[in-house]
């Protein structure tokens, strides 16, 4: 396995300002997506969107190799039913990071996914799976499948507004040794996170030339979210944001 597409050089410079450090107590956060420019991540709820093109894509594979794990929620796995491995590869070597599914009631299955099928190839690792701690007894089996295919379930108690606090989540996968961690979405965690400068450490988003529409799944934020520390690099097709939030 190769790189998907050369990364442009100039990239990973580029870049290295927004990569992990080593922050206490708490995984660094990268929060990293493609939109259209109408600020959609998929054309339709359900669906899964190609947006960036292949160098973009690349860079996606890149900021994936410098992650510890790679988390996204029910509904962008139920949709998208990824692969969520590192296809980018450095001096011979692929640092493929752990794929982490944030999906309180086990609506997924794990059984016949592409990810497993990735795992059976050895080109991803395991999935460990966020439930909620009072999921209750028909999702046993689907518990048991993906335990005794070696992937892990972790179970963390949800809030009284019915989510699990991200501030939980975080500290459950640091002690799981998850120092860094890249989350891809979709929409309703990056509307969250992008109101949460105390736990997102940097913010890259991949811009394409496109208008995904009305019917579209929107990023936008309840409130106000300025940047901070903002760069852009111009590609072949997309331009590439990378900044932090400022704190308020
Ligand atoms: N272009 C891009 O870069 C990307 C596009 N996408 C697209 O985004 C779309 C999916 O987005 P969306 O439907 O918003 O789904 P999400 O992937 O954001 O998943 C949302 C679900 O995750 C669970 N969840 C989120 N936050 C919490 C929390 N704090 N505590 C507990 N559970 C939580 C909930 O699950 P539950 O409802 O089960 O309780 C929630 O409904 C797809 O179309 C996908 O293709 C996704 C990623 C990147
Ligand atoms: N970087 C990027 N560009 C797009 O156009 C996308 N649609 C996405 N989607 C995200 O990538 C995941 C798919 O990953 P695999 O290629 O299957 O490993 C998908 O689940 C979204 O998180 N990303």
């Amino acid at each position: 396995m190769s790189h998907i597409f050369p990364l442009p050089s100039d990239l990973p410079e580029f870049l290295s300002p927004y990569l992990p450090k080593s922050v206490e107590a708490k995984p660094f956060v990268t929060l990293t997506y493609a939109q259209s420019l109408d600020s959609k991540i998929a054309a339709k709820p359900g669906t899964r969107t190609a947006i960036s093109h292949l160098e973009t894509k690349t860079m996606t594979h890149y900021l994936r190799s410098v992650h510890d794990g790679i988390l996204i929620g029910s509904g962008t796995v139920l949709a998208d039913d990824p692969g969520l491995n590192c296809r980018f590869k450095e001096n011979g070597n692929i640092n493929t990071p752990r794929p982490i599914i944030l999906d309180p009631s086990f609506k997924w299955d794990y059984k016949g996914s592409k990810l497993e099928l990735l795992v059976s190839r050895n080109e991803s690792l395991k999935p460990w799976i966020i439930i909620n701690d009072d999921s209750n007894d028909n999702i046993k089996e689907k518990i048991q499948y993906v335990e005794n295919s070696g992937g892990r379930i972790i179970k963390i108690a949800r809030n009284s507004d019915g989510k699990i606090k991200w501030e939980d989540i975080l500290k459950t996968l640091h002690r799981l040794r998850i120092k860094s961690l890249m989350i891809e979405g979709g929409a309703k965690i990056i509307n969250d996170l992008l109101e949460r400068d105390d736990l997102v450490n940097s913010l890259i988003v991949t811009i394409g030339p496109t208008f995904l529409g009305q019917q579209g799944v929107d990023v936008s934020p309840l409130e106000l979210v300025k940047l901070e520390n903002t760069q852009w690099w111009t590609g072949t097709q997309d331009v590439i944001l990378a900044a932090n939030l400022q704190h308020n």
